[in-house]
């Protein structure tokens, strides 16, 4: 479809925004009654969730990460967000596919399915105690076969063409500020993907625990790829990359992941907004452009906090220099008053423009909400899921 933006069908369903259903198909209800019995205690039901988990199935333990505060609920809390989702068919299919797919690098196997619904039940049963019955146990398990089943069938179609994971070793790894480092890696057999997407990564010192990066780089003929990555307060892995990593180590890449990509079918004019080391996708989308060949209009607002934060200033304006058809604009907060999203009003009109936003998730929120004020619709704007970017700390 030429000229229609291809559906937006986010990675991951977002929390903060349920789909507005009230009603819904009988064991919607109850699924949304047990969550609603849960919402005050969901602390409680991951904690006894994991320990009967690990109790009765010891040999799943190595699949989770050692220390479990940090992400102890990402699997429960997604299975929990696809439960309430059951009724909302295309959006929660390419979630859970996706999920599938991204489970192969744990080692989750088909037979590990069963044990975790066997479990999720057992501890909403005893926590939504006062509205479980019969009922509300066949409507969970019907529910948890169809989102089982949908991420056991992905991952086996994945099986068939692309591996679990990649080994990628670091080729380079330049510090461009005290706590900003642009990594270039080099995978172990080819990594095939689309500019604007991210994949998982996890590195050698802390085994199992996986952070998303977006990629720096559109595809490259030689097969590096590249992250930008930020030190974060109690981000280990974001901290590793930044200060321990160095060429020559090996880290673990995910599968591709994300849909901020460009529908090369269309020509309308591209509005991106980078904060921060956000500006990594939007570079790769500046690149995957150039490459298409088309010359259509793109606007780059680059923001950062000061002067110094604009680390990958000069490469935005080198590709601004080399492309008639590229604007970029840095955007530096004048003492909090102005911010990123602030500045695209002074511009456009921006209503026949698609749009993308990468960046921290307050300047995703507010981005989103100048971009409609601005004219643009919803589903011509483009970002990762904010809770995913929650969920990655
Ligand atoms: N695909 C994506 O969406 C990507 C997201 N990121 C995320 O971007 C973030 C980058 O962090 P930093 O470099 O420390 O960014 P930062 O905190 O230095 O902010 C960067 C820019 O965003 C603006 N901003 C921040 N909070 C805002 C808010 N609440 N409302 C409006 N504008 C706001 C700032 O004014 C600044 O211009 C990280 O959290 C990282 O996870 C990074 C790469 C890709």
């Amino acid at each position: 479809m030429p000229d229609a933006f291809r559906p937006f069908v986010p990675e991951t369903l977002e929390v903060a925004e349920p789909a507005p259903v009230v009603e819904g198909s009988p064991d919607a209800v109850l699924v949304r009654r047990t969550m609603s019995a849960i919402g005050s205690v969901s602390d409680k039901v991951t904690s006894y969730f994991y320990a009967l988990l690990f109790v009765r199935h010891p040999d799943l333990r190595p699949l989770f990460p050692p220390a479990m505060d940090a992400q102890r609920d990402r699997l429960l809390k997604a299975l929990l967000t696809a439960a309430e989702h059951i009724d909302n068919t295309p959006v929660l299919v390419g979630y859970l596919q996706n999920l599938g797919r991204g489970h192969r690098k744990y080692g989750t196997r088909p037979e590990h399915y069963p044990a975790v619904g066997e479990c999720l039940i057992e501890a909403l049963a005893k926590y939504a105690a006062s509205v479980w019955d019969k009922e509300t146990e066949a409507a969970w398990v019907r529910t948890y076969t169809t989102i089982s089943q949908v991420m056991i069938d992905a991952a086996a179609v994945d099986e068939l063409r692309a591996p679990a994971w990649w080994q990628a070793e670091i080729v380079s790894h330049e510090l461009r500020t005290q706590d900003i480092a642009v990594l270039t890696v080099r995978p172990d057999q080819p990594y095939p993907f689309l500019a604007g997407q991210y994949a998982s990564l996890e590195t050698p010192w802390w085994p199992r625990i996986w952070r998303h990066y977006s990629f720096a780089s559109a595809p490259r003929s030689d097969g590096l790829l590249s992250f930008h990555v930020k030190a974060v307060p109690a981000g280990w892995v974001s901290n590793a990359l930044v200060h321990r990593a160095q060429p020559g180590d090996v880290i673990r890449l995910g599968p591709p992941a994300g849909s901020m990509t460009i529908d090369h079918t269309r020509d309308s004019g591209l509005l991106c907004l980078g904060g921060g080391t956000g500006i990594a996708p939007i570079k790769a989308l500046v690149e995957d452009v150039a490459e298409h060949g088309a010359r259509r209009r793109m606007e780059v607002f680059y923001g950062a906090r000061t002067d110094h934060d604009l680390y990958d200033i000069d490469t935005m304006l080198r590709l601004k220099q080399s492309h008639s058809w590229l604007e970029v604009r840095p955007v530096v907060d004048k003492d909090g008053l102005l911010q990123l999203p602030d500045a695209i009003r002074t511009f456009g009109p921006w209503t026949e423009y698609d749009a993308y936003i990468s960046g921290p998730v307050g300047m995703i929120r507010s981005g989103v909400n100048a971009l409609r004020g601005a004219g643009i619709p919803k589903e011509r704007i483009r970002h990762d899921s904010v809770a995913e970017l929650v969920a990655a700390g």
